[in-house]
Protein backbone atom coordinates (compact mmCIF):
# COMPACT_ATOMS: atom_id res chain seq x y z
CA UNK A 1 0.00 0.00 0.00
CA UNK A 2 1.14 3.60 -0.80
CA UNK A 3 0.11 7.15 1.01
CA UNK A 4 1.43 9.88 0.11
CA UNK A 5 1.22 12.94 2.98
CA UNK A 6 0.91 16.45 0.38
CA UNK A 7 1.17 19.93 0.94
CA UNK A 8 3.05 19.81 4.55
CA UNK A 9 5.81 21.05 6.11
CA UNK A 10 8.38 18.66 7.20
CA UNK A 11 9.62 19.48 10.25
CA UNK A 12 12.69 17.49 11.80
CA UNK A 13 15.23 17.96 14.47
CA UNK A 14 17.25 20.39 12.55
CA UNK A 15 15.45 21.13 9.41
CA UNK A 16 11.78 22.99 8.79
CA UNK A 17 11.04 22.59 5.07
CA UNK A 18 7.85 22.03 2.27
CA UNK A 19 7.67 18.58 0.97
CA UNK A 20 5.54 15.67 0.04
CA UNK A 21 6.64 12.27 1.83
CA UNK A 22 5.76 8.84 0.12
CA UNK A 23 4.59 5.85 1.92
CA UNK A 24 5.47 2.16 1.00
CA UNK A 25 5.77 -1.32 2.57
CA UNK A 26 5.79 1.13 6.37
CA UNK A 27 8.72 2.48 5.58
CA UNK A 28 9.35 6.06 3.91
CA UNK A 29 10.33 5.84 0.33
CA UNK A 30 10.48 9.16 -1.46
CA UNK A 31 10.65 13.40 -0.39
CA UNK A 32 10.18 15.74 -2.71
CA UNK A 33 7.51 18.40 -4.38
CA UNK A 34 4.56 16.85 -6.18
CA UNK A 35 4.61 13.34 -5.45
CA UNK A 36 1.33 11.12 -6.27
CA UNK A 37 0.41 7.44 -6.47
CA UNK A 38 -1.12 6.47 -4.02
CA UNK A 39 -4.00 6.85 -0.93
CA UNK A 40 -3.28 10.96 -0.02
CA UNK A 41 -3.56 12.23 3.42
CA UNK A 42 -4.07 16.00 3.16
CA UNK A 43 -1.18 18.03 5.64
CA UNK A 44 -2.42 21.20 4.38
CA UNK A 45 -1.56 23.37 6.70
CA UNK A 46 0.40 21.11 9.18
CA UNK A 47 3.55 19.73 10.11
CA UNK A 48 4.99 16.58 9.45
CA UNK A 49 7.21 15.32 11.80
CA UNK A 50 8.72 11.95 13.39
CA UNK A 51 6.01 10.54 15.80
CA UNK A 52 6.70 10.80 19.34
CA UNK A 53 9.09 8.54 21.41
CA UNK A 54 8.13 8.07 24.97
CA UNK A 55 11.20 6.19 26.32
CA UNK A 56 9.90 5.64 29.54
CA UNK A 57 6.47 3.53 30.43
CA UNK A 58 4.97 0.96 32.88
CA UNK A 59 2.13 -0.78 31.13
CA UNK A 60 0.79 -3.18 33.40
CA UNK A 61 3.43 -2.76 35.58
CA UNK A 62 3.46 -4.78 38.75
CA UNK A 63 4.00 -2.17 41.82
CA UNK A 64 2.93 -1.45 45.30
CA UNK A 65 0.83 -5.02 45.31
CA UNK A 66 -1.13 -3.65 42.21
CA UNK A 67 -1.01 -3.72 38.44
CA UNK A 68 -0.77 -0.27 36.88
CA UNK A 69 -4.35 -0.12 34.75
CA UNK A 70 -3.17 1.20 31.04
CA UNK A 71 -1.55 -2.45 29.63
CA UNK A 72 0.34 -2.31 26.57
CA UNK A 73 -3.17 -1.86 24.06
CA UNK A 74 -4.51 0.85 26.01
CA UNK A 75 -1.17 2.52 26.64
CA UNK A 76 -0.41 2.67 23.19
CA UNK A 77 -3.76 3.61 21.91
CA UNK A 78 -3.04 6.64 24.01
CA UNK A 79 -0.08 7.27 22.76
CA UNK A 80 -0.97 7.54 19.47
CA UNK A 81 -3.95 9.75 20.09
CA UNK A 82 -1.59 11.69 21.10
CA UNK A 83 0.85 11.48 18.45
CA UNK A 84 3.42 8.98 19.97
CA UNK A 85 3.85 6.07 17.22
CA UNK A 86 6.65 4.06 19.92
CA UNK A 87 7.18 3.62 23.80
CA UNK A 88 10.05 1.88 25.61
CA UNK A 89 8.81 -0.03 29.03
CA UNK A 90 10.61 -1.26 31.66
CA UNK A 91 11.13 -5.04 31.89
CA UNK A 92 11.07 -5.71 36.18
CA UNK A 93 12.36 -9.40 36.80
CA UNK A 94 11.69 -10.02 40.61
CA UNK A 95 14.46 -10.59 42.74
CA UNK A 96 15.67 -13.85 42.36
CA UNK A 97 14.29 -13.78 38.46
CA UNK A 98 15.96 -14.37 35.77
CA UNK A 99 15.99 -11.53 33.84
CA UNK A 100 15.23 -14.12 30.33
CA UNK A 101 12.52 -15.36 31.98
CA UNK A 102 10.95 -11.24 32.99
CA UNK A 103 11.73 -10.89 29.49
CA UNK A 104 9.06 -13.67 28.12
CA UNK A 105 6.33 -12.22 30.72
CA UNK A 106 7.15 -8.85 29.03
CA UNK A 107 6.63 -10.33 25.26
CA UNK A 108 3.43 -11.82 26.55
CA UNK A 109 2.13 -8.46 27.83
CA UNK A 110 3.26 -7.02 24.83
CA UNK A 111 1.63 -8.57 22.27
CA UNK A 112 -1.55 -6.06 22.28
CA UNK A 113 0.40 -3.35 21.37
CA UNK A 114 -0.62 -0.79 18.89
CA UNK A 115 2.58 0.98 18.08
CA UNK A 116 6.16 -0.25 17.75
CA UNK A 117 7.62 -0.73 21.28
CA UNK A 118 11.08 -1.90 23.12
CA UNK A 119 12.11 -3.15 26.62
CA UNK A 120 14.41 -1.31 28.98
CA UNK A 121 16.03 -4.31 31.47
CA UNK A 122 15.67 -3.39 35.12
CA UNK A 123 18.18 -4.25 37.64
CA UNK A 124 16.37 -5.05 40.65
CA UNK A 125 19.09 -7.97 42.19
CA UNK A 126 22.33 -8.56 41.83
CA UNK A 127 24.35 -11.80 41.69
CA UNK A 128 26.43 -14.12 38.99
CA UNK A 129 23.21 -14.94 37.21
CA UNK A 130 22.67 -11.31 36.65
CA UNK A 131 26.03 -10.89 35.27
CA UNK A 132 26.08 -13.36 32.44
CA UNK A 133 22.22 -13.23 31.56
CA UNK A 134 23.14 -8.89 30.83
CA UNK A 135 25.20 -10.45 28.03
CA UNK A 136 22.24 -12.52 26.35
CA UNK A 137 19.89 -9.80 27.14
CA UNK A 138 22.14 -7.23 25.08
CA UNK A 139 23.80 -9.61 22.20
CA UNK A 140 20.70 -11.80 21.66
CA UNK A 141 17.37 -9.97 23.11
CA UNK A 142 18.13 -6.10 21.35
CA UNK A 143 18.24 -4.30 24.84
CA UNK A 144 20.83 -2.26 25.61
CA UNK A 145 19.93 -0.50 27.99
CA UNK A 146 19.55 -1.19 31.94
CA UNK A 147 17.40 0.60 34.94
CA UNK A 148 18.21 0.67 38.61
CA UNK A 149 16.65 2.32 41.47
CA UNK A 150 18.33 3.85 44.14
CA UNK A 151 14.56 4.48 45.89
CA UNK A 152 12.15 2.02 46.93
CA UNK A 153 13.96 0.75 49.55
CA UNK A 154 12.88 -2.76 50.44
CA UNK A 155 11.44 -3.12 46.82
CA UNK A 156 13.24 -2.42 43.84
CA UNK A 157 16.28 -0.43 45.61
CA UNK A 158 19.98 -1.31 44.67
CA UNK A 159 23.06 -0.50 46.53
CA UNK A 160 26.18 1.65 45.57
CA UNK A 161 27.92 -2.11 45.55
CA UNK A 162 25.27 -3.24 42.75
CA UNK A 163 25.08 -0.10 41.25
CA UNK A 164 28.83 0.29 40.41
CA UNK A 165 29.01 -3.26 39.87
CA UNK A 166 26.38 -3.40 37.36
CA UNK A 167 27.85 -0.15 35.79
CA UNK A 168 31.05 -1.73 35.32
CA UNK A 169 29.04 -4.95 33.40
CA UNK A 170 26.72 -2.31 31.35
CA UNK A 171 30.25 -0.88 30.24
CA UNK A 172 31.69 -3.93 29.04
CA UNK A 173 28.65 -4.46 26.93
CA UNK A 174 28.11 -1.14 25.27
CA UNK A 175 24.94 -0.68 27.14
CA UNK A 176 23.64 2.46 28.88
CA UNK A 177 22.54 2.23 32.77
CA UNK A 178 20.10 4.35 33.50
CA UNK A 179 18.91 5.55 37.22
CA UNK A 180 16.30 6.14 39.18
CA UNK A 181 18.00 8.64 41.61
CA UNK A 182 16.44 9.11 44.60
CA UNK A 183 17.96 8.53 48.42
CA UNK A 184 15.87 5.51 49.37
CA UNK A 185 17.06 5.42 52.96
CA UNK A 186 16.96 8.81 53.48
CA UNK A 187 13.03 8.71 52.15
CA UNK A 188 12.29 5.99 54.07
CA UNK A 189 13.62 7.57 57.58
CA UNK A 190 11.65 10.69 56.63
CA UNK A 191 8.92 8.55 55.88
CA UNK A 192 8.26 7.12 58.81
CA UNK A 193 8.75 10.27 61.06
CA UNK A 194 5.94 12.31 59.10
CA UNK A 195 3.92 9.40 59.75
CA UNK A 196 4.75 8.86 63.77
CA UNK A 197 4.20 12.55 63.49
CA UNK A 198 0.84 12.21 61.89
CA UNK A 199 1.39 12.98 58.78
CA UNK A 200 -0.46 10.59 56.33
CA UNK A 201 -2.28 12.66 53.64
CA UNK A 202 -0.80 12.91 49.76
CA UNK A 203 1.25 15.82 50.83
CA UNK A 204 3.27 14.01 53.01
CA UNK A 205 4.30 11.80 50.08
CA UNK A 206 6.11 15.02 48.82
CA UNK A 207 7.56 16.09 52.13
CA UNK A 208 9.49 12.76 52.21
CA UNK A 209 11.01 13.40 49.14
CA UNK A 210 12.44 16.42 48.83
CA UNK A 211 14.71 17.72 46.08
CA UNK A 212 17.50 17.38 47.76
CA UNK A 213 17.47 13.37 47.78
CA UNK A 214 17.03 13.47 44.24
CA UNK A 215 19.93 15.96 43.70
CA UNK A 216 22.51 13.63 46.35
CA UNK A 217 21.08 10.16 44.34
CA UNK A 218 21.90 11.91 40.73
CA UNK A 219 25.50 13.27 41.59
CA UNK A 220 25.85 9.85 42.91
CA UNK A 221 25.02 8.07 40.46
CA UNK A 222 27.00 10.43 37.95
CA UNK A 223 30.41 9.95 39.91
CA UNK A 224 30.09 6.01 40.31
CA UNK A 225 29.43 5.93 36.43
CA UNK A 226 32.07 7.78 35.58
CA UNK A 227 34.44 5.55 37.63
CA UNK A 228 32.57 2.68 35.96
CA UNK A 229 33.52 4.40 32.60
CA UNK A 230 29.91 4.12 31.89
CA UNK A 231 27.22 6.53 30.04
CA UNK A 232 24.36 7.27 32.22
CA UNK A 233 20.86 8.04 31.60
CA UNK A 234 18.63 9.91 34.52
CA UNK A 235 14.58 9.37 34.48
CA UNK A 236 12.51 11.67 35.88
CA UNK A 237 14.60 14.53 36.57
CA UNK A 238 12.37 17.01 38.22
CA UNK A 239 14.33 19.20 40.23
CA UNK A 240 17.23 21.94 40.12
CA UNK A 241 19.51 19.73 42.14
CA UNK A 242 19.51 17.23 40.14
CA UNK A 243 19.55 18.89 36.75
CA UNK A 244 22.77 20.98 37.97
CA UNK A 245 24.45 17.65 38.61
CA UNK A 246 23.94 16.39 35.12
CA UNK A 247 24.45 20.35 34.12
CA UNK A 248 27.87 20.08 35.68
CA UNK A 249 28.43 16.95 33.96
CA UNK A 250 27.80 17.35 31.06
CA UNK A 251 30.29 20.46 30.99
CA UNK A 252 33.10 18.22 32.63
CA UNK A 253 32.75 15.71 29.25
CA UNK A 254 30.47 12.94 31.14
CA UNK A 255 27.86 11.60 28.95
CA UNK A 256 25.20 11.58 30.56
CA UNK A 257 21.61 12.51 29.82
CA UNK A 258 18.12 13.88 31.81
CA UNK A 259 14.83 13.38 31.43
CA UNK A 260 12.32 15.51 32.48
CA UNK A 261 8.59 14.93 32.41
CA UNK A 262 5.97 16.86 31.11
CA UNK A 263 4.09 16.38 34.29
CA UNK A 264 7.25 18.52 36.16
CA UNK A 265 7.37 20.76 33.32
CA UNK A 266 3.34 22.10 33.71
CA UNK A 267 2.23 21.12 36.94
CA UNK A 268 3.68 21.73 40.36
CA UNK A 269 3.06 20.88 44.26
CA UNK A 270 0.50 22.75 44.57
CA UNK A 271 -1.83 19.48 43.18
CA UNK A 272 -0.76 18.01 47.04
CA UNK A 273 -2.45 21.01 48.95
CA UNK A 274 -5.73 20.33 47.30
CA UNK A 275 -7.89 19.52 50.00
CA UNK A 276 -9.50 17.06 47.85
CA UNK A 277 -7.97 13.78 49.24
CA UNK A 278 -8.44 11.74 45.99
CA UNK A 279 -7.20 15.14 43.66
CA UNK A 280 -3.85 14.77 45.54
CA UNK A 281 -3.32 11.42 45.76
CA UNK A 282 -4.17 10.84 42.24
CA UNK A 283 -1.35 12.81 41.59
CA UNK A 284 1.20 11.34 43.83
CA UNK A 285 4.29 10.23 41.99
CA UNK A 286 7.95 10.06 42.45
CA UNK A 287 10.01 12.24 42.27
CA UNK A 288 7.15 14.88 43.38
CA UNK A 289 5.46 17.31 41.52
CA UNK A 290 7.87 20.28 42.37
CA UNK A 291 7.68 24.67 42.62
CA UNK A 292 8.22 27.17 40.31
CA UNK A 293 11.60 27.50 40.08
CA UNK A 294 12.53 24.05 39.72
CA UNK A 295 10.49 23.87 36.76
CA UNK A 296 11.83 27.04 35.08
CA UNK A 297 15.26 25.20 35.56
CA UNK A 298 13.73 22.36 33.45
CA UNK A 299 12.71 24.46 30.80
CA UNK A 300 16.04 26.14 30.75
CA UNK A 301 17.48 22.73 30.57
CA UNK A 302 16.16 21.66 27.40
CA UNK A 303 16.93 24.99 25.97
CA UNK A 304 20.36 24.63 26.64
CA UNK A 305 20.30 20.96 25.99
CA UNK A 306 21.68 20.12 29.64
CA UNK A 307 18.86 18.11 29.48
CA UNK A 308 17.89 16.07 26.79
CA UNK A 309 14.82 14.91 26.43
CA UNK A 310 11.04 14.73 27.77
CA UNK A 311 8.93 11.76 28.78
CA UNK A 312 5.83 10.38 30.81
CA UNK A 313 6.78 8.21 32.96
CA UNK A 314 3.28 6.86 32.18
CA UNK A 315 2.46 4.57 35.10
CA UNK A 316 -1.77 4.76 35.53
CA UNK A 317 -3.56 3.84 38.63
CA UNK A 318 -7.14 4.24 39.36
CA UNK A 319 -8.60 6.51 42.12
CA UNK A 320 -9.60 2.98 43.72
CA UNK A 321 -6.02 1.57 43.14
CA UNK A 322 -5.22 5.12 44.83
CA UNK A 323 -7.07 4.52 47.72
CA UNK A 324 -4.97 1.57 48.97
CA UNK A 325 -3.06 4.24 50.44
CA UNK A 326 -6.35 6.06 52.78
CA UNK A 327 -4.17 6.89 55.78
CA UNK A 328 -0.74 6.30 54.94
CA UNK A 329 0.69 7.71 51.74
CA UNK A 330 3.70 5.08 51.65
CA UNK A 331 0.54 2.93 50.38
CA UNK A 332 -0.54 5.09 47.63
CA UNK A 333 0.74 3.40 44.58
CA UNK A 334 2.87 5.39 42.61
CA UNK A 335 2.71 6.91 39.20
CA UNK A 336 0.99 9.25 37.09
CA UNK A 337 -0.49 9.07 32.88
CA UNK A 338 0.24 11.47 30.46
CA UNK A 339 1.28 9.71 27.48
CA UNK A 340 -1.52 11.18 25.49
CA UNK A 341 -1.13 14.47 26.55
CA UNK A 342 2.68 14.55 26.47
CA UNK A 343 3.09 16.24 23.31
CA UNK A 344 0.07 18.65 22.84
CA UNK A 345 1.05 19.43 26.07
CA UNK A 346 4.59 20.06 25.50
CA UNK A 347 3.87 21.91 22.26
CA UNK A 348 1.15 24.17 23.99
CA UNK A 349 3.53 25.14 26.70
CA UNK A 350 6.71 24.99 25.34
CA UNK A 351 6.55 25.60 21.38
CA UNK A 352 3.63 27.92 21.71
CA UNK A 353 5.16 30.09 24.40
CA UNK A 354 8.09 30.50 22.63
CA UNK A 355 10.16 28.18 25.12
CA UNK A 356 11.22 25.77 22.48
CA UNK A 357 11.45 26.18 18.78
CA UNK A 358 9.47 23.49 16.90
CA UNK A 359 13.15 21.84 15.19
CA UNK A 360 13.59 21.57 19.64
CA UNK A 361 10.10 19.99 19.91
CA UNK A 362 11.24 17.02 17.91
CA UNK A 363 14.53 16.72 19.21
CA UNK A 364 13.09 16.41 23.02
CA UNK A 365 10.10 13.89 21.85
CA UNK A 366 11.60 11.53 19.62
CA UNK A 367 15.35 12.01 17.99
CA UNK A 368 16.96 12.82 20.63
CA UNK A 369 15.76 9.61 22.22
CA UNK A 370 16.04 7.27 19.06
CA UNK A 371 19.92 8.28 19.15
CA UNK A 372 20.70 7.97 22.72
CA UNK A 373 18.48 4.27 22.82
CA UNK A 374 20.57 3.40 19.60
CA UNK A 375 17.57 2.90 16.92
CA UNK A 376 18.29 6.10 14.57
CA UNK A 377 17.08 6.81 11.92
CA UNK A 378 14.70 3.93 11.80
CA UNK A 379 12.88 5.48 14.23
CA UNK A 380 12.89 9.56 14.88
CA UNK A 381 14.12 10.28 11.86
CA UNK A 382 11.62 12.51 8.53
CA UNK A 383 14.48 10.13 5.93
CA UNK A 384 13.81 8.05 3.04
CA UNK A 385 14.30 4.15 4.20
CA UNK A 386 13.17 5.43 8.04
CA UNK A 387 9.91 3.81 9.21
CA UNK A 388 6.93 5.91 8.58
CA UNK A 389 6.40 6.66 12.52
CA UNK A 390 4.88 10.03 11.51
CA UNK A 391 2.39 12.76 12.76
CA UNK A 392 0.74 15.35 10.64
CA UNK A 393 0.68 17.69 13.26
CA UNK A 394 -2.24 20.29 12.86
CA UNK A 395 -1.25 23.78 15.16
CA UNK A 396 -4.56 25.08 15.19
CA UNK A 397 -6.20 22.23 16.59
CA UNK A 398 -7.65 22.79 19.83
CA UNK A 399 -9.03 20.64 22.89
CA UNK A 400 -9.60 20.71 26.81
CA UNK A 401 -8.21 17.48 28.13
CA UNK A 402 -10.44 15.64 30.09
CA UNK A 403 -10.60 12.03 31.14
CA UNK A 404 -14.06 12.02 29.08
CA UNK A 405 -13.48 10.30 26.16
CA UNK A 406 -9.87 9.94 26.89
CA UNK A 407 -8.13 6.66 25.94
CA UNK A 408 -6.53 6.12 28.72
CA UNK A 409 -8.11 3.72 30.95
CA UNK A 410 -8.17 5.41 34.10
CA UNK A 411 -11.06 7.37 35.35
CA UNK A 412 -9.19 10.51 35.50
CA UNK A 413 -6.59 12.90 33.57
CA UNK A 414 -3.75 15.03 36.03
CA UNK A 415 -4.06 17.83 33.50
CA UNK A 416 -7.71 17.93 33.68
CA UNK A 417 -8.88 21.34 32.12
CA UNK A 418 -5.70 22.42 30.72
CA UNK A 419 -6.64 24.23 26.80
CA UNK A 420 -3.92 22.37 24.44
CA UNK A 421 -3.42 24.05 21.17
CA UNK A 422 -1.57 21.35 18.46
CA UNK A 423 -2.84 18.26 18.10
CA UNK A 424 -2.25 15.68 15.72
CA UNK A 425 -4.47 15.56 12.80
CA UNK A 426 -2.87 11.97 11.49
CA UNK A 427 -0.80 9.37 13.29
CA UNK A 428 0.99 6.79 11.54
CA UNK A 429 2.41 3.82 13.02
CA UNK A 430 5.03 2.02 10.44
CA UNK A 431 2.67 3.21 7.15
CA UNK A 432 -0.76 2.42 8.92
CA UNK A 433 -2.71 5.52 9.79
CA UNK A 434 -3.93 5.08 13.38
CA UNK A 435 -5.74 8.20 14.10
CA UNK A 436 -7.38 10.74 11.59
CA UNK A 437 -9.13 13.48 12.43
CA UNK A 438 -9.65 12.10 15.91
CA UNK A 439 -11.05 8.83 14.87
CA UNK A 440 -9.01 6.36 16.32
CA UNK A 441 -8.36 3.50 13.89
CA UNK A 442 -5.66 1.42 15.83
CA UNK A 443 -4.87 -2.65 15.13
CA UNK A 444 -4.27 -4.43 18.52
CA UNK A 445 -1.58 -6.14 17.61
CA UNK A 446 0.42 -3.69 14.64
CA UNK A 447 3.23 -3.01 17.31
CA UNK A 448 6.87 -4.86 16.75
CA UNK A 449 9.74 -5.20 19.26
CA UNK A 450 12.54 -2.72 18.02
CA UNK A 451 15.66 -4.23 18.46
CA UNK A 452 18.34 -1.86 19.82
CA UNK A 453 22.10 -2.70 19.19
CA UNK A 454 24.75 -2.10 21.82
CA UNK A 455 27.84 0.41 21.50
CA UNK A 456 26.00 3.28 19.75
CA UNK A 457 27.99 5.90 18.70
CA UNK A 458 28.67 7.94 22.44
CA UNK A 459 28.94 4.82 24.03
CA UNK A 460 31.90 3.43 21.69
CA UNK A 461 33.46 7.17 22.02
CA UNK A 462 33.02 6.83 25.58
CA UNK A 463 34.91 3.27 25.86
CA UNK A 464 37.82 4.68 23.86
CA UNK A 465 38.73 7.71 26.14
CA UNK A 466 38.04 5.47 28.82
CA UNK A 467 40.59 2.84 27.70
CA UNK A 468 43.13 5.94 26.85
CA UNK A 469 42.84 7.37 29.99
CA UNK A 470 43.43 4.30 32.10
CA UNK A 471 45.90 3.95 35.02
CA UNK A 472 48.63 2.49 33.34
CA UNK A 473 51.71 1.52 35.21
CA UNK A 474 54.90 4.53 35.43
CA UNK A 475 57.69 2.56 33.24
CA UNK A 476 61.00 3.61 35.33
CA UNK A 477 65.02 2.84 34.97
CA UNK A 478 65.57 3.66 38.21
CA UNK A 479 63.87 0.72 40.68
CA UNK A 480 65.51 0.19 44.05
CA UNK A 481 66.21 -3.64 44.86
CA UNK A 482 63.59 -5.10 46.94
CA UNK A 483 64.36 -5.87 50.87
CA UNK A 484 67.65 -3.68 51.17
N1 LIG B 1 7.46 7.32 39.01
C1 LIG B 1 6.52 6.70 39.67
O1 LIG B 1 6.03 7.27 40.63
N2 LIG B 1 6.08 5.47 39.33
C2 LIG B 1 6.58 4.63 38.34
C3 LIG B 1 7.81 3.88 38.77
C4 LIG B 1 9.02 4.76 38.68
O2 LIG B 1 9.44 5.12 37.59
O3 LIG B 1 9.60 5.11 39.69
ZN1 LIG C 1 11.26 5.96 38.71
ZN1 LIG D 1 9.31 5.01 35.74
Amino acid sequence: MTTIIKNGTIVTADLTYKADVKVEGGVITEIGPNLSGGDELDATGCYVMPGGIDPHVHLEMPFMGTYSTDDFESGTRAGLAGGTTMVIDFCLPSPGQSLLEAIQMWDNKSTRANCDYSFHMAITWWGEQVFNEMETVVKEKGINSFKHFLAYKGALMVNDDELYASFKRCAALGATPMVHAENGDVIAELSAQLLAQGNNGPEAHAYSRPSQVEGEATNRAIMIADMAGAALYVVHTSCEESHEAIRRARQNGKRVWGEPLIQHLTLDETEYFNDDWDHAARRVMSPPFRNKQHQDSLWAGLQAGSLSVVATDHCAFTTEQKRTGVGDFTKIPNGTGGLEDRMPMLWTYGVSTGRLTMNEFVAVTSTNIAKIMNMYPKKGAVLVGADADLVVWDPNKEKTISANGQQSAIDYNVFEGKKVKGLPRFTMTRGMVAIADGEVKTQEGHGQFVKREPNAPVNAALSKWKELSAPTPVKRTGIPATGV
